[in-house]
């Protein structure tokens, strides 16, 4: 397939434009029957909380991109928040044809269930409302906050508070009450909690009628502002004063502190691209070495690659980001009640302006992205995508032949390159590196990296069961990292198996020595034919060979052409199975489940889980419930992977990636005849030219000289250790 028929095709997958959003924006504004009015008015009106493309049926995109077929009409879903009915909801509809649309119509979730309003993310106009809200209800002990911490909401120049809200906000279905940390707000202010946490009810319509529910400061609890200020004045809490705030003191800021023994004030290594770059980027398309893709970033979780091919063979229909959460443990009562499920927060819209240099080569393809989220505009976010190859510093494969005796037969190695197309989210203090790396030899790596800052509470003594001490009055606080993925693998065809391989011993006469026996490994092969059966539960052992398979098609060693999972995590579950907020992440109780593919179940996360995970919009345990037969049908992977972090001190200030990455590996298994990175021209190999090793031949299929930004000098190699 040609470059430019790529482009059209992966044109299918591609995310709203602006003209688009504009387009539906004023559509939809016409409808007069919905009422709609700009997204900055009052809570009680009907607006448009968001806009993203929705993706046509897989059979049509298939018929499309297989059989020539027609392209499947464009069409966007569109979130409104209908506050001004007499029972506000939340409604998604489906808006088309597009780039000029003439119909929409609601989409009914699963069971006709309605999108409770309390279950909507926070916009920005309710966070001004609690900004506004904490300055009004904390004016009256204003002088007691001064007094502990030398920090205020009012009239406060350099020395002002800030707040950080947690998630899920309330203990069932319909509340919409949040704790409130308050922290200095100087850079890194989730590192600086001042001990005071508010229970805030924030249901209303009205502002005006939003109350403080409770208090809780240094370790007491209070009903009110009213009895935290008479305990207060009677002696009656227990003060835990920090007012010492040092601005010079840069704990929680990027400054650098202290030396290295070795200078790093001039530039490390940089990569770069002698002779240009060998990959194409054509609007949400990809071609690079024997693969091509599309792609795209959804609002609610970001990433999603698709139709990944490789030479022309298609290997998966859909790899993609489906939620990150983070679960806590602490005894104040924002630590113990945060459980931050990030969908829930637009994680696929907090993807900012990545560095040249940092956050990915300067030499990267950089491309901008466009979200309609909390707006009334298409908001452009510059640079918040980039795809480069990298070098990875060591070989793909390598050989040196000796003939031990210091001479060899031959040298020969393949340099291992890799593309990566990386995105960030940003969530409030942590920031997540999504990373999809094609490797020449037919693997996908699929990897997140956590960095950012820790989500910190106040330390009191009985914190250490949840944490380590950080700094002098801080508390981080040990959580759970669960990353969810989406694995639409397409092994030569839909109709594929799942196959898991592990090893069990065997005990057998000895064939050359009667009366002994040989105890060894042997394959135990399992086929898993409904989705109970593969769906492995944290707790117990993964099998260590994960395979989806083709019966249908062998390589031509007569093998199953199949792909192999493989995971790098140290993930476990966060609850116990049905435990209250628990049901909202059911596909966490897997490490692995492989289910049939279905339209209806196109993802496992959901925008509305985080504030009403009780009742969750979308129950992924309902994907296995009917426990399909998975033998020879399309199917499905939700991988889940992750981390416990306990923070330390060297989370401060930052939680840096090393360590911190987790992620699995897609790899062929019988799916090629050989490894298809022998089609690599970046090999070199080098044979002695005579007896004395002091000529060689040098084979290569690059240019000599690779160009000015690695040396000047050609590639030598000698090889012996006899000579200089
Ligand atoms: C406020 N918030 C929501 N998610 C996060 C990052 C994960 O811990 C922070
Ligand atoms: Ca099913
Ligand atoms: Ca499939
Ligand atoms: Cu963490």
């Amino acid at each position: 397939k040609s470059s430019s028929k790529g482009r059209h095709m992966a044109s299918v997958f591609s995310d709203l434009t602006p003209d688009e959003m504009k387009s539906i924006k004023s559509f939809l504004m016409d409808q007069q029957q919905l009422k709609l009015v700009p997204s900055q008015n009052t809570f009680g009106n009907n607006t448009i909380f968001m806009m993203e493309l929705n993706l046509p049926r897989k059979s049509r995109v298939l018929n499309f991109l297989d059989n020539d077929g027609p392209k499947p009409q464009r069409e966007a879903k569109v979130v409104i928040f209908f506050g001004d009915q007499p029972n506000p909801n939340v409604t998604e509809l489906l808006v088309g044809p597009l780039p000029h649309p003439y119909y929409y119509r609601p989409i009914t979730p699963k069971g006709n269930k309605v999108i409770r309003f309390e279950s909507r993310p926070v916009t920005a106009m309710e966070y001004e409302n609690l900004q506004k809200k904490l300055a009004e209800v904390t004016k009256e002990f204003n002088h007691i906050i001064m007094e502990l911490t030398g920090f205020s909401f009012h009239n406060c120049s350099k020395r002002c508070l800030a707040f950080t809200d947690i998630a899920p906000r309330g203990l069932k279905s319909g509340e919409r009450r949040s704790w409130i940390i308050l922290q200095r707000f100087v850079d890194g202010f989730f590192l600086h909690p001042i001990g005071f946490e508010i229970l805030l009810n924030h249901r209303s319509l009205d502002p005006k009628q939003w109350r403080v529910e409770k208090i809780w400061y240094n370790g007491q609890y209070f009903d009110s502002v009213k009895e935290f200020i008479e305990k207060y004045e009677n002696n009656q809490v227990q003060k835990m004063p920090i007012t010492d705030f040092n601005d010079q003191d840069p704990y929680s800021t990027f400054i650098p502190r202290g030396e290295f023994k070795t200078k790093t004030n001039v530039h490390g290594p940089k990569i770069c691209e002698p002779q240009g770059k060998r990959y194409k980027v054509l609007g949400n398309y990809v071609e690079y070495t024997g693969w091509s893709f599309a792609f795209r970033v959804r609002p609610s979780a970001g990433l999603q690659i698709f139709d990944i091919q490789y030479n022309n063979e298609r290997i998966a229909y859909e790899v993609s980001i489906q939620e990150a959460i983070a679960f806590y443990s602490g005894v104040t009562p924002a630590a113990m009640q945060t459980k931050y499920i990030d969908s829930g927060w637009a994680m696929g819209t907090e993807h900012y302006e990545l560095a040249k240099g940092i956050d990915c080569p300067e030499v990267a393809t950089y491309l901008d992205l466009y979200n309609f989220y909390d707006s009334d505009e298409p908001v452009r976010y510059k640079n918040a995508l980039c795809i480069f190859e990298l070098p990875t510093g060591i070989p793909l494969r390598r050989h040196f032949d000796s003939t031990q005796d210091g001479g060899y037969n031959f040298y020969a190695g393949v340099e291992n390159h890799v593309l990566v197309v990386r995105t960030t989210s940003t969530v409030y203090n942590y920031d997540y590196i999504w990373d999809f790396l094609f490797y020449q030899n037919g693997v996908i790596e699929v990897k997140v990296s956590a960095t950012g800052y820790i989500h910190a509470t106040f330390f009191t003594p009985d914190g250490l069961h949840y944490g380590s001490k950080v700094y002098s009055h801080v508390l981080g606080n040990l959580h759970t990292h669960l990353i969810n993925y989406k694995v639409d693998l397409d092994i030569a065809g839909t109709e594929n198996s799942f196959q898991s391989i592990d090893l069990k011993y065997e005990n057998i006469s000895n064939p050359w020595s009667p009366g002994h026996f040989i105890v060894q490994s042997r394959m135990d092969s399992h086929l898993r034919v409904s989705e109970r059966d593969a769906a492995f539960k944290f707790g117990s052992p993964l099998p260590r060979y994960l395979m989806f398979m083709n019966p249908n098609k062998n390589n031509k060693w007569g093998h199953y052409r199949s792909y192999r999972i493989q995971y790098n995590s140290h993930a476990h579950s966060v609850l116990p199975r049905g435990w209250e907020a628990e049901k909202g992440i059911s596909w966490s109780r897997y490490s692995l489940a492989v289910t049939r593919h279905r339209d209806s179940e196109l993802s496992s996360n959901s925008m509305y889980i985080q504030c009403d995970p009780w009742d969750p919009t979308i129950n992924f345990e309902n994907f296995i419930r009917n426990n399909e037969d998975i033998v020879n049908k399309d199917l499905v992977a939700w991988v889940t992977v992750g981390f416990l972090h306990i923070p330390h001190s060297e989370d401060i200030p930052n939680t840096s990636t090393p360590g911190n990455a987790v992620g699995f590996f897609l790899r062929p298994f019988n799916f090629f005849d050989e490894d298809p990175s022998v089609a690599s021209r970046s090999t070199v190999i080098v044979k002695p030219a005579d007896e004395t090793f002091s000529r060689v031949t040098i084979e290569r299929w690059t240019p000599d000289v690779v160009g000015q930004c690695v040396s000047d000098k050609p590639f030598r190699y000698n090889g012996t250790y006899f000579s200089d």
